[in-house]
Parts: C-alpha cells; sequence; structure tokens
C-alpha cells in the first residue's frame, strides 16, 4: 500500500528536491522579482509562456517572475497559492525518433491574484515598474467588448475591461510617463490578437471619458503585439495520478501535461527579442515582421483538422485523436480533409505545407497525449466559424464545388449537436444509447434544442431545419453559397438514418 504523499509546495521542494532531476536549479531562481503580469491561470499558460519564464531563469536570461491573475470568478488561484505557485509539467513524446519524457518543476509563477477579492493587490502590480510585461490567454471569448464595464467597476467584468482599468492606474501613478508603457502579448487564439485587444482597450478608454492624454500614451507607450501559440497542452493526468503521485513521491494538484512541440509567433520588433530572449534561451519563438502565414497555417491546417473531424470521429465512438488517426474510417477523412480539401486552398507554399500537415498528423499520433474529442468539441460553431469554414469557402471560390469532407463535417456537427432537452446549461445528446453533453454559448445550444423540436414534431423538415441553423450562424454562406443547405441535408440524413461510419462512405 502507498504511502500518503506530502503536498507539493516551495517548503518540500527546497527540502527534498532542489538541484536534482526534478528541479534541477538553485534556490535564487524562486526569489528573482515580478515583472510580467498574466491574465489566465489555465493549463496552457501555464504549459506555454510560464514553461519559457522557466526556461529563461534557468538560464538567468531574465530573472523575473509571474504574478497571476484570475480572468473570471470561477478559478484555480488559490489552489496555485496552496503550493506556492509551483507545479509539475510533464512534457511527453517522440523527438528524432526518441521517446522523450521531461518532467520539471515550473518555478516562474510569483502568487496568483483573484481580481474579485484582490482588486487592489492587482492594481498595486501597476505601480511596480519592474513588471512591464502583460501576457493573457482568456479563450477565444475573452477579448470581447462589454458595454456593461465602467471604469469604477472593481473589477470590470472583461479582460479588456481589467486591462484598460489597470493600464490607467499605471499611467496615473506614473504620471503618464512615457517609460512605463507595457509590451502585451495576448495569446488568445483570434485573428490579430493584440491588435484586436487594443482596439477595445482603446474603445473602453474613450467611452470611460478617460483622458486624451491617456489614450495617446496608450498608443504610444505601449507595444501591444500580435502572437500565435502552438503547443498541445493536455492539462492535468487525473487518469494517470496515482501512479505519477507514486513516481514522483508528492501530491500536486496543479500537475500540467502537454506534448514537446512549441512555437510562438510573435510580431514585434528583433530589440523586443533581445529583451525577452527566448530565442537565445534556444526555444523556439520566432520575431517576425508579419504573422499572418504562420496563423492561417497553423489555424487552418491544425485547427481545421481537429474542428472539421471532432464531431464525426466522437458520433464514430472514437473518444481521443491519437485513436482516430489509426481509424481506418475516420482517419481517412481526417487525412482527405486536410490534403485534398484544406492545403488546396492556401496561398502558401505546397511542399512546405503537405510538411507542416505530416508534423501535424504526427503530433496528434503522439502515443503519451490523450487528447480528448470531447474537450477540442467546446464551443464547436465558433470554431467552425473561424477554422474551417474559411477552407470551404475559399473550396468553393476555387472549384466551384463544395469539399465533400467539409460539407459532410458540418452536417456531423449538426449530429452533435442534435438534441432536444437542456440540462445544467448543456445540450444533451445521445451516442451509441448514452448521454453526453454539449457544451457552447447558452443561446446558441437553446437554438439547436429549439429546431431540433420543431422537427421531431415534423412542424419542420430536415431541409428547413438544416436551413434555418445555416441562416442563423452562417446568413452569408447560405446565401453565396446555393447547394451548402441541400448537401448538408443530403448527409444528415444519411448520418441519422444509417449513423455516422456508415455515412462516411458517401464523402470518400
Ligand atoms: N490547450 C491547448 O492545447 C491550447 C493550445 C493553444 C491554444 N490554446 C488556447 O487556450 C485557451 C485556453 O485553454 P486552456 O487549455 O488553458 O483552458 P483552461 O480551461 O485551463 O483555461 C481557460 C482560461 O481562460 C479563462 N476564461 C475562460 N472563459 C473566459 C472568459 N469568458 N473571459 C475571460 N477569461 C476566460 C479562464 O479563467 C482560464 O484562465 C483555448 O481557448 C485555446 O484557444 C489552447
Ligand atoms: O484549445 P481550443 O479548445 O481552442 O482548440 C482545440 C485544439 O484545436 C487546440 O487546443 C490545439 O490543440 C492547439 O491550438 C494546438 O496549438
Amino acid at each position: 500500500m502507498s504511502t500518503p504523499k506530502q503536498q507539493l509546495n516551495r517548503d518540500f521542494l527546497e527540502k527534498n528536491l532542489l538541484g536534482k532531476e526534478l528541479a534541477p536549479f538553485t534556490a535564487e531562481i524562486l526569489d528573482y522579482p515580478e515583472k510580467i503580469i498574466q491574465f489566465g491561470e489555465g493549463n496552457f499558460l501555464r504549459g506555454f509562456v510560464d514553461w519559457m519564464v522557466h526556461q529563461l531563469n534557468k538560464q538567468s536570461l531574465f530573472q523575473g517572475r509571474v504574478v497571476v491573475a484570475q480572468p473570471i470568478p470561477s478559478g484555480r488561484v488559490a489552489e496555485l497559492n496552496q503550493q506556492d505557485g509551483l507545479y509539475t509539467l510533464i512534457l511527453r513524446g517522440t523527438q528524432d525518433g526518441q521517446v522523450v519524457d521531461q518532467r520539471e518543476i515550473i518555478t516562474s509563477i510569483s502568487r496568483g491574484l483573484d481580481p474579485y477579492t484582490q482588486w487592489q493587490e492587482v492594481l498595486k502590480c501597476a505601480e511596480n515598474p519592474a513588471i512591464e510585461y502583460v501576457v493573457s490567454n482568456t479563450t477565444e471569448a475573452g477579448i470581447a467588448y462589454n458595454p456593461a464595464d465602467r471604469s469604477s467597476d472593481q473589477p470590470p467584468v472583461s479582460f479588456p475591461g481589467k486591462l484598460t482599468a489597470y493600464l490607467y492606474h499605471r499611467y496615473q501613478h506614473f504620471q503618464g510617463d512615457a517609460t512605463k508603457g507595457m509590451v502585451i502579448l495576448p495569446c488568445e487564439l483570434i485573428d490579430r490578437n493584440g491588435d484586436n485587444l487594443k482596439r477595445v482597450v482603446l474603445q473602453l478608454a474613450a467611452e470611460w471619458n478617460l483622458p486624451l492624454q491617456f489614450q495617446e500614451w496608450l498608443t504610444k507607450a505601449n507595444h501591444f503585439l500580435n502572437t500565435l501559440v502552438d503547443r498541445i497542452v493536455t492539462g492535468y493526468p487525473a487518469k494517470e495520478m496515482a501512479q505519477l503521485q507514486e513516481e514522483l513521491g508528492y501530491t500536486d494538484q496543479n500537475m500540467d501535461t502537454g506534448e514537446i512541440f512549441h512555437l510562438w509567433v510573435i510580431e514585434g520588433d528583433a530589440a523586443l527579442g533581445e529583451r525577452l530572449p527566448f530565442t537565445k534561451a534556444g526555444l523556439n519563438v520566432k520575431w517576425v515582421k508579419d504573422m499572418t502565414p504562420y496563423r492561417t497555417r497553423k489555424v487552418r491546417i491544425l485547427n481545421g483538422a481537429h474542428t472539421s473531424t471532432v464531431a464525426v470521429a466522437y458520433l464514430a465512438g472514437i473518444d481521443l485523436v491519437r485513436d482516430a488517426v489509426h481509424d481506418q474510417k475516420v482517419g481517412q477523412f481526417l487525412k482527405q480533409a486536410v490534403f485534398e480539401e484544406i492545403i488546396p486552398t492556401l496561398d502558401l507554399e505546397k511542399s512546405e505545407l503537405q510538411q507542416f500537415a505530416a508534423a501535424v498528423l504526427e503530433r496528434f499520433d503522439n502515443p503519451f497525449i490523450d487528447h480528448k474529442w470531447s474537450d477540442i468539441s467546446l464551443n464547436s460553431t465558433s470554431k467552425f466559424e473561424a477554422r474551417v469554414m474559411p477552407s470551404l469557402k475559399k473550396y468553393f471560390e476555387k472549384q466551384r464545388v463544395l469539399p465533400k469532407r467539409m460539407t459532410f463535417s458540418l452536417a456531423a456537427l449538426f449530429a452533435l449537436y442534435y438534441g432536444t432537452e437542456i440540462r445544467d446549461n448543456k445540450l444533451v445528446g445521445h451516442r451509441n444509447g448514452k448521454e453526453y453533453f454539449v457544451q457552447d454559448d447558452l443561446p446558441k445550444l437553446e437554438f439547436f434544442r429549439d429546431v431540433w423540436q420543431k422537427y421531431e414534431k415534423a412542424e419542420l423538415s430536415l431541409e428547413q431545419a438544416v436551413a434555418g441553423i445555416l441562416t442563423r450562424f452562417w446568413p452569408q454562406e447560405a446565401q453565396e453559397l446555393p447547394t451548402l443547405a441541400s448537401e448538408v441535408a443530403f448527409y444528415l440524413q444519411d448520418i441519422l438514418n444509417s449513423g455516422i461510419v456508415s455515412s462516411l462512405e458517401k464523402c470518400s
């Protein structure tokens, strides 16, 4: 029987692990001053940016830590603080044909703050001249304008609202000093994340009637950078926890897992690259003039492959991405979607795209990464819009016919969102006689529920149901692609009658 283990924290680290395999560094890096404020405490940032800062610190290239603010009322900063910001990151995969299993305690987070109970503490960070960087990942929903935000809110609800209030506090504290602007590095997967965040911050500053000089300071003294992130981060390894605790010798409620591959493309000038010397530390960070080609390639191929296959694989009874790659029918669907329908629509060098896609398929096949389709399916309607619809439209523009697999994947998405009941804000679907729960914005789920209720009462035909959903979510495409509704309805009818696996034959 295993003995109860102690929880990871600073005291435990210093007494038992420092200088050893899991903590190959000296105590000095645990006390570096705070230099970054991070909005977001999720798995991704902890497995990506915070890991990178830790690598910089180990090489004495940055000598700074990250104070983390949780962007919404529910979150995990309390859990982070219980462990003094420490957590284990496990990165696994194959590199140059060798199996790699890297385990390390990440030390870059100094503390976590909950803005809903510690807003003054968050603002205090704005008074610290050493904190010159903002990092964020608040999901694709995070960089959004909220008309209800007010400058007097403690804190404003939205992330851009919190950032505007934070920057205004800094501006006031340093009396508009142009040398006290921040470098802002959003990691959200929306197009031109830095430009969009800046746009919303400027809009709020104007609406809140903040002085014009502040608005000028925002533009001139601050750098809102556009960035593109890439690493598959799969979070807390619940299934393996008992074994990992035995191997590591402690418990860790903040443990995180991901793949070895990482890429951060940042649109910014070389001088900023000197201040944040990720590249010098050997990390795959590229400072570029234009990040657009990198973003298009990654979002259309990698995320596009995920989003166009998610409903097909899940409804076929496959839970993990890796298993779909190996499945004869679903694997073929995924590959044909990428190589025959996505790549031909991209105006980038073809052999380079094919290499990128082949590498993506290898990453999907990582034997150590259990990437769940159910996680990927979160908010699939907006993901389909950003990650798949552009390929579908471009294909039609070029070929004047709809791409079979992209069209089929839309029908599969409608089948995934087939349900007539909402429970706990989730749409209830059925797979092989068992319930599953679709997570998306509630009004969207309610729309699907209403359509399928009417369809079941024979108030709508399937064609009318499909046309209604297309008009609600993609009104422009519904008009511009004349056969989209009928082709989606054709596939959907077949999926509902014969099941997804048999239907796949219709688009092979
Ligand atoms: N996990 C990955 O492999 C990966 C890779 C690249 C990019 N991403 C991006 O990272 C995002 C988060 O992924 P994660 O794996 O860290 O998930 P997570 O659930 O661990 O963290 C989500 C974070 O977003 C915040 N958040 C959620 N809804 C918000 C809202 N409406 N406004 C403001 N903040 C909000 C949460 O507080 C939390 O900090 C995803 O949307 C994805 O686009 C993830
Ligand atoms: O993280 P999401 O939910 O936005 O999207 C699911 C996956 O496509 C995504 O996490 C990728 O694995 C990631 O973008 C790889 O860099």
